[in-house]
């Protein structure tokens, strides 16, 4: 279903935005106007990010901001030949402009992981990156959908948290740790090994963004398939391991860029959906939660117009992913609460 929406778009988005139409529901041209603001627009995944926005037929206005790069960014996406109109900003005084008016704020500024460290050794940077760019969403574009791609997202999503509350603007269904390239990888490497097609492969990834936090329920996947526990035991630990994957092979040189700008912009595109109205648009994400009692948790989500529709459960967990539930209750509470302290400290 994911490959086929990209598909999709591309071949939409081929004919100028002229056609649509109908499996988003709306008349020809009359989708509604869509502004989407891509932070951190001149980074590695800022700028495939931004490429795959420009693809979406559901996006009016793309603004690309980063602290310096974006005009030549925007310079050379805004010639694709698709909808929306492509404003590039540059610099903390052009901040405002770039967010005024945005429906969806994504944001993959701060920096990436080298061998060895851990995405909490990201902690310290990037919190202060994402609490000034959170400050600003509270001031410019209080009621957008907030798509938090930085690192440590554990810790990021809390921090944001506090700083819409502190602005007195918080609405905790608009706020979302994008965790969709745990799902994008789960669903990759579960289809690779029960030979099933990737393309109809289905199933949840929960808990939170980073190790053992990760926990994919291939017990629910589909299509099923008779994997072995051993099989099982692998391919969880192969999800939970897959940035270190990626950050490994880079040697030194970041981490997941390319599949992350997939995955968020599959997910900024469920996001502009639910806006849009349509129905039963379900995508697993890092929430406010009652699922367990952990105050943030990644599980399916219902969007719609106003983001969080709903905050689906579980379903049934076997004995092997019940473990791994308890056993990410600790990691995952003290990174949402290391988030929180800095945010009420300063
Ligand atoms: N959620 C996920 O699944 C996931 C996946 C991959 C990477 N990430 C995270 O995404 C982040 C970005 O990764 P990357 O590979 O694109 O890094 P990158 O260094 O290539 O790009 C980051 C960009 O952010 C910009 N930036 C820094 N401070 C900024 C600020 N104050 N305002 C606006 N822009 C600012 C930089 O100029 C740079 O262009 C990292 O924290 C990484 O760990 C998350
Ligand atoms: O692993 C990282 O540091 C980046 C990202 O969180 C990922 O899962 O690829």
């Amino acid at each position: 279903m994911r490959t086929s929406m990209l598909k999709s778009i591309v071949r939409r988005s081929s004919t100028a935005g002229a056609s649509y139409v109908s499996r988003r529901g709306f008349a020809s041209g009359s989708a509604p106007e869509r502004k989407v603001a891509v932070l951190g627009a001149a980074g590695g995944i800022g700028q495939p990010l931004s490429l795959l926005m420009k693809l979406n037929p559901l996006v009016s206005s793309l603004s690309l901001y980063d602290i310096a790069g974006t005009p030549g960014v925007a310079a050379d996406v805004s010639h694709i030949n698709t909808r929306s109109e492509v404003v590039g900003f540059a610099g903390e005084e052009q901040l405002g402009k770039a967010l005024e008016g945005a429906d969806i704020v994504i944001i993959p500024a701060g920096v990436p992981r080298k061998p060895g460290m851990t995405r909490d050794d990201l902690f310290n940077i990037n919190a202060g990156i994402v609490k000034s760019l959170c400050t600003a969403i509270a001031k410019y574009c209080p009621n957008a959908l907030v798509n938090m791609i930085s690192n440590p997202v554990n810790s990021t999503v809390p921090i944001a948290a506090e700083v819409f509350k502190k602005a007195g603007t918080y609405d905790a269904k608009k706020l979302f740790g994008v965790t969709m390239l745990d799902v994008v990888r789960a669903k990759t490497f579960y289809a690779g090994k029960a030979k099933v097609n990737v393309a109809e492969v289905n199933l949840p990834v929960v808990g939170g963004h980073a190790g053992i936090t990760i926990l994919p329920l291939f017990s629910q996947a589909t299509p099923k398939a008779n994997l072995s526990n051993e099989e099982i035991v692998a391919l969880t630990k192969r999800t939970q391991d897959g940035g270190t994957e990626v950050v490994e092979a880079k040697a030194g040189k970041g981490s997941a860029t390319l599949s992350m700008a997939y995955a968020g912009a599959i997910f900024a595109d469920a996001c502009l959906k639910g806006l849009n109205g349509v129905p039963d648009v379900v995508e697993c994400a890092f929430v406010q939660s009652n699922v367990t009692e952990l105050p943030f948790f990644a599980s399916k989500v219902r969007l719609g117009k106003n983001g969080v529709e709903e905050v689906l459960g579980l379903g049934p967990l076997n004995d092997y992913e019940k473990q791994g539930l308890e056993a990410l209750k600790p990691e995952l509470l003290s990174s949402i609460e290391k988030g929180i302290k800095l945010a009420k400290e300063n």
